[in-house]
C-alpha cells in the first residue's frame, strides 16, 4: 500500500481511544492530561513570555481539555481568564474543570463575557472538537463568529487563536463548517494553530480544513499502541486512511525509499524497456493535440519504457516533433485500436486529454473491453457520463480522475449531496446508481459496508463521494482539487493534500497527471497505488518549480523529484 501519514476518521479516533481505555493501560483522564499538556507546551514554545490567555470551553471533553490548557498555562505564570459552560460533562472533563475551578474562577461562556475582558495575547478555542454533531447555535455560534471577525477584527483573532484539535464548528471528518455554506464565509473561524491529537483527521485536510487550521501540529498522546492493532480483530480495516501531511514534509525518509522500493520491485535485475511497459495515450485530431502529448510526456518521464501517441491518422504530421522518444501511430477507430491492442506488451492506456468526446466515445468500449490498466480523464469522463452503460464495464484498473465539475457530469448526485446545504430533490440524478451491482459488491464486501457506516461524519464529505464513487463504478476514482481524495472499490482511500502549491492549478496540469499515472500503471503499480504516488509526484513537481510554473514544466521537473527521492 501507498505510504503516507496516517489520517483517521473521528469514529476510528472514538474507537482507539476506547479501545485504550478498555485495555486499563490509561485512562480517560491521563489522556485528557497529555492532550492539554500539549497544547499549553505548544502555546509556550510561539509565546515564550507568559501573558493573558482567554481559554473558552466548551461542554465536552474538549472543554475538558481546555481547562487542562488553563491549568498548565497557570503553573507557567500565565494569567488566566477562564469561560466555561453550566453543563452536566463526563466525569474526566467535570474533573478537570474542577481541578481548574480550585486555583480561578469559570466566567459564563458568553459572547458578552469575551467582550468584557481586556484584549488577551491568547485565545484557546477548547468549545467544540470531535464532538460536534450539528451546526452551533444561540450564544455559542455568537462568540465563534466574533472569534472569526463580526466584531470587525479578524486579523487581531486570526494571530491569537489557538484551536484544539480544530477550529470549533469545523466538521473533522469533512472540513465543511455545518450550517454553512461549503465556501469561505466571512466569520469562518481560522486559528494560527490547531493542535491535533495523534494524527490528522480528514477535516483538517479537506475543502476548509487547511486555512482554517492554520498551522497545524499533531501531538503523540501515548495511543500509538492501539493504532496499530487490529482492534476489531477482524483483520480488514478498510477505514483505514493514508495520505500526505503536512504537505511541506513529503520528501521525507521513509516515504522516499517506500517508493524508491516500490518502483524498484517493478523492474526486474536487467531492466529493459519491456519491463517498464508500454503506455498507449490516445491523442485528438488536428489542433487539439498538445493535451495527448503533455500526458504522453509524462508517462516517459516517469519511467514507462515504452510510450505511444496515438492521434487521428491524418493528425499524425501536427504530431510530430519531440520528445523523439516518443512513438506515434495513427489509430482512426475502434478495429484499428484493438489491432494496436493484440500487442500484449502494451499495458496501459491512458484517455481523455485533448482527445475529443465523439473521439473519447467511439474507443472507450475498446480500450475497457481490453480489460487493461486504464486512466479516463477530461472528454473521456465526458463521454462516459452520456452513456451509462459504459459504467458497468470499468474495472478496478481503471482510474478516473474527475476534478468536481467532471465529478459531477459523470456522478451527479454524489455531487449534489456534496452541496450545502443540499440540493433540491429531483436535481442533478440523471444516472441513477445501478442497484445491482451496488448491492453485488456491497454484499461481497460486507466488512466494509459495517465501516463505511461508521465512518460518516456529521456531514457528506469529499471523501464520503470519491468512495461511493469508487464502490459504484468499480475503478479507482481520484478526485481532484488542492484536496485530491482517491479511493479505491474496497473502500481503501489516500488524502492529498496540496494547498500549498496554488500554482498547480494551470491550465494541462491534469493532462501531466493523467500521464504520470499511466506510466506508473505501465511500470505495474496497481491502481489505487499508481493514483496516489501520481498525486503526490504531481504536487513535488510544482513544488520544485516554484510559481510561474506551466504544465509543460511538470514533467521536466520529475527527474529532480525522484532523484530527491532515492528512485
Ligand atoms: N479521542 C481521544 O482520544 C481524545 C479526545 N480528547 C478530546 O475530546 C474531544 C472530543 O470530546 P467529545 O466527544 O466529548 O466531543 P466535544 O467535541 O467536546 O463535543 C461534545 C459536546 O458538544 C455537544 N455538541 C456537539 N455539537 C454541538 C452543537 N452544535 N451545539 C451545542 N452542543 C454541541 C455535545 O452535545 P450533544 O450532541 O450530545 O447534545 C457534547 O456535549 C476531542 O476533540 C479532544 O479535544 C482528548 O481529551 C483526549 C483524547
Ligand atoms: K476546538
Amino acid at each position: 500500500m501507498f505510504h503516507g501519514t496516517e489520517i483517521l476518521t473521528t469514529a476510528q479516533m472514538r474507537a482507539i481511544e476506547s479501545a485504550a481505555m478498555t485495555s486499563g493501560r490509561v485512562t480517560g483522564a491521563e489522556l485528557m492530561e497529555r492532550a492539554g499538556c500539549a497544547v499549553a507546551g505548544q502555546i509556550r514554545l510561539r509565546w515564550p513570555k507568559a501573558g493573558l490567555a482567554v481559554v473558552l470551553c466548551g461542554p465536552g471533553n474538549n472543554g475538558g481539555d481546555g481547562y487542562v490548557v488553563a491549568r498548565h498555562l497557570h503553573r507557567a505564570g500565565w494569567q488566566l481568564r477562564v469561560l466555561g459552560m453550566d453543563n452536566a460533562a463526563g466525569a474526566d472533563a467535570a474533573r478537570m474543570k474542577a481541578e481548574w475551578r480550585a486555583l480561578g474562577p469559570i466566567l459564563p461562556l458568553t459572547e458578552d463575557a469575551l467582550r468584557e475582558g481586556p484584549d488577551a495575547d491568547v485565545y484557546v478555542d477548547a468549545i467544540f472538537g470531535t464532538g460536534l454533531t450539528r451546526a452551533p447555535e444561540g450564544e455559542i455560534a455568537a462568540i465563534l463568529d466574533h472569534l472569526g471577525g463580526s466584531g470587525g477584527d479578524w486579523a487581531f483573532f486570526r494571530e491569537r487563536l489557538v484551536a484544539v484539535d480544530c477550529p470549533s464548528g469545523l466538521c473533522l471528518d469533512s472540513g465543511a463548517f455545518p450550517g454553512r455554506p461549503r465556501e469561505p464565509g466571512d466569520f469562518d473561524l481560522r486559528a494560527r494553530l490547531t493542535v491535533a491529537f495523534d494524527s490528522p483527521k480528514p477535516g483538517h485536510l479537506l475543502e476548509r480544513g487547511p486555512e482554517c487550521c492554520g498551522e497545524l501540529v499533531v501531538a503523540d498522546i501515548g495511543l500509538r499502541h492501539w493504532r496499530e492493532r487490529d482492534i476489531d480483530g477482524r483483520g480488514f480495516r478498510p477505514a483505514r486512511l493514508t495520505g500526505i501531511w503536512p504537505p511541506f514534509d513529503i520528501p521525507d525518509a521513509r516515504s522516499g525509499t517506500v517508493l524508491a522500493d516500490r518502483l524498484a520491485k517493478r523492474s526486474s535485475s536487467h531492466p529493459h524497456k519491456f519491463s517498464h511497459g508500454h503506455a498507449l495515450v490516445v491523442a485528438g485530431g488536428p489542433g487539439r493535440g498538445g493535451a495527448g502529448r503533455l500526458s504522453a510526456r509524462a508517462a516517459l518521464r516517469i519511467g514507462a519504457g515504452l510510450v505511444t501517441l496515438a492521434p487521428p491518422a491524418e493528425a499524425l504530421p501536427a504530431h510530430a516533433g519531440p520528445p523523439d522518444a516518443l512513438m506515434r501511430r495513427g489509430i482512426d477507430d475502434p478495429a484499428g485500436l484493438q489491432d494496436m491492442l493484440a500487442d500484449r506488451r502494451i499495458n496501459a492506456l491512458c484517455i481523455g486529454p485533448g482527445c475529443g468526446v465523439e473521439r473519447a466515445a467511439a474507443l472507450l468500449p475498446a480500450i475497457l473491453g481490453a480489460g487493461r490498466a486504464a486512466v479516463l480523464d477530461a472528454d473521456a469522463l465526458t463521454a462516459l457520463s452520456r452513456d451509462p452503460g459504459l459504467m458497468a464495464v470499468l474495472h478496478e484498473n481503471c482510474v478516473l480522475t474527475p476534478h468536481a465539475g467532471e465529478f459531477g457530469r459523470v456522478f451527479p448526485d454524489l455531487a449534489a449531496r456534496l452541496d450545502h446545504p443540499p440540493a433540491p430533490a429531483g436535481t442533478g440524478a440523471a444516472h441513477a446508481p445501478d442497484p445491482a451491482r451496488m448491492a453485488r459488491f456491497l454484499a461481497e464486501h460486507a466488512a466494509y459496508r459495517e465501516e463505511l457506516a461508521k465512518m460518516r461524519g456529521p456531514l457528506y464529505s469529499r471523501l464520503d463521494a470519491a468512495r461511493d464513487a469508487a464502490a459504484r463504478s468499480g475503478a479507482v476514482v481520484l478526485l481532484k482539487g488542492p484536496d485530491t481524495v482517491i479511493a479505491a472499490p474496497d473502500g481503501r482511500a489516500c488524502i492529498h493534500s496540496a494547498f500549498d502549491v496554488p500554482w498547480l492549478a494551470t491550465a494541462g496540469a491534469g493532462d501531466v497527471l493523467a500521464g504520470i499515472i499511466a506510466g506508473l500503471l505501465a511500470r505495474g503499480l496497481p491502481g489505487l497505488e499508481a493514483a496516489a504516488t501520481g498525486a503526490r509526484l504531481h504536487a513535488e513537481a510544482a513544488r520544485r518549480f516554484g510559481p510561474g510554473l506551466i504544465a509543460d514544466d511538470l514533467p521536466e521537473a520529475l527527474p529532480a523529484v525522484l532523484r530527491g527521492m532515492g528512485v
